[in-house]
């Protein structure tokens, strides 16, 4: 049976306030607030897990502070398979404004010494086999180097996995070489992977040119806008349906889960790329990662704009 693995490096604690207005060098009073387990890869497994899939977590976690975290993958009947690491999972402070604006202050990451990367790679080549989808999110923690990214898509492909990636920066640029099945940056990743600055009219020209035939698909996330997807079935664009946004934190991820739903439940693209709009529309609602009822997502779904790209514009 087809299965998901999740890869979080980097995960966090998100400590999340709504506020009016952010006023910087001021006191700021918070009106909402939470505090979750989260991090890329596990926000993807929380939303896949509530759409009734199973999932397997792995990644990185700090010894010292995992609480939080377990009681969530045994809420959610996940297999937690995390490697331990000296020191605590990091904080993460999320300030969303009234105006939709969210500001992030991500806290460094505890250090993962080489033995624990390598536990990691042997620990993948044990699970993976050719029903697997490997899904690697988020950013590197300290101590793990751009390249390590390709040895862990390297891994899966070994095993006759897929492997679809949302990461940035360096580990972005790094992950392009090692040819995943799918990438998911979201606009402003994109254009500091291409160096240039990125609209509709550009977008499928600079697809073009950086991925080549290496990244199977490439889905770029554009907040409002959508999202753009290029791949073997074609270019297209959704736009979600409006909403009252509470918290955009965790809706890439949605949009992940989305994707990765497509591959479970063998989706046609236009299925896939609609329910994982339809989702993500949802995650911005609310903090957190929470999936709306069945009705719900259907009604959401029904209010997606699909359309295929023209061609160069
Ligand atoms: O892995 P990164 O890029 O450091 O981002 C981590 C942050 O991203 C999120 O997963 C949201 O996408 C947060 O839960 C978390 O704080």
């Amino acid at each position: 049976m087809r299965h998901v693995i999740t890869v979080t490096l980097n995960p966090a604690l998100d400590q999340t306030g709504n506020l009016q207005i952010l006023k910087p060098g001021a006191v700021n009073l918070i009106e909402r607030a939470s505090l979750r387990p989260a991090g890329k890869g596990i926000n993807v497994a929380c939303v896949l897990a509530q759409l009734g899939q199973s999932v397997i977590v792995t990644g990185f976690l700090g010894s010292d502070n995992d609480n939080d975290f377990v009681e969530l993958f045994k809420q959610w009947k996940m297999t937690d398979a995390f490697v331990r690491v000296p020191g605590n999972t990091r904080v993460n402070v999320k300030l969303a404004e009234s105006n939709g604006r969210v500001t992030d202050v991500n806290f460094p990451s505890f250090e993962v010494a080489k033995a624990y990367q390598k536990e990691l790679i042997e620990q993948l080549t044990e699970l993976v086999n050719d029903n697997s989808l490997v899904v690697i999110a988020g950013s590197l923690p300290r101590g793990v180097d751009p390249g390590y990214i390709q040895q862990l898509i390297g891994t899966v492909k070994a095993n006759g996995g897929k492997v679809y990636v949302d990461t940035s920066g360096a580990a972005l640029k790094a992950a392009v070489l090692a040819e995943p099945d799918l990438l998911k940056p979201n606009i402003d990743e994109f254009a500091e992977l291409v160096g240039e600055s990125v609209s509709k009219t550009n977008l499928p020209a600079l697809v073009n040119s950086v991925c080549d035939s290496s990244v199977q698909t490439l889905v770029v996330s554009a907040g409002r806008d959508g999202l753009y997807s290029f791949g073997p079935f074609g270019q297209h664009q959704c736009l979600p349906p409006k909403v009252e946004i509470e918290s955009t934190v965790g809706a890439g991820d949605t949009l992940v889960a989305g994707l990765s739903l497509g591959w479970l439940t063998d989706s046609s693209t236009e299925k896939c790329l609609i329910r994982a709009s339809a989702l993500a529309a949802w995650a911005v609602t609310q903090h957190g990662v929470d999936v709306p009822s069945a009705q719900k997502l259907e009604q959401l779904m029904a209010e997606v704009e699909f359309k295929a790209l023209e061609q160069g514009g």
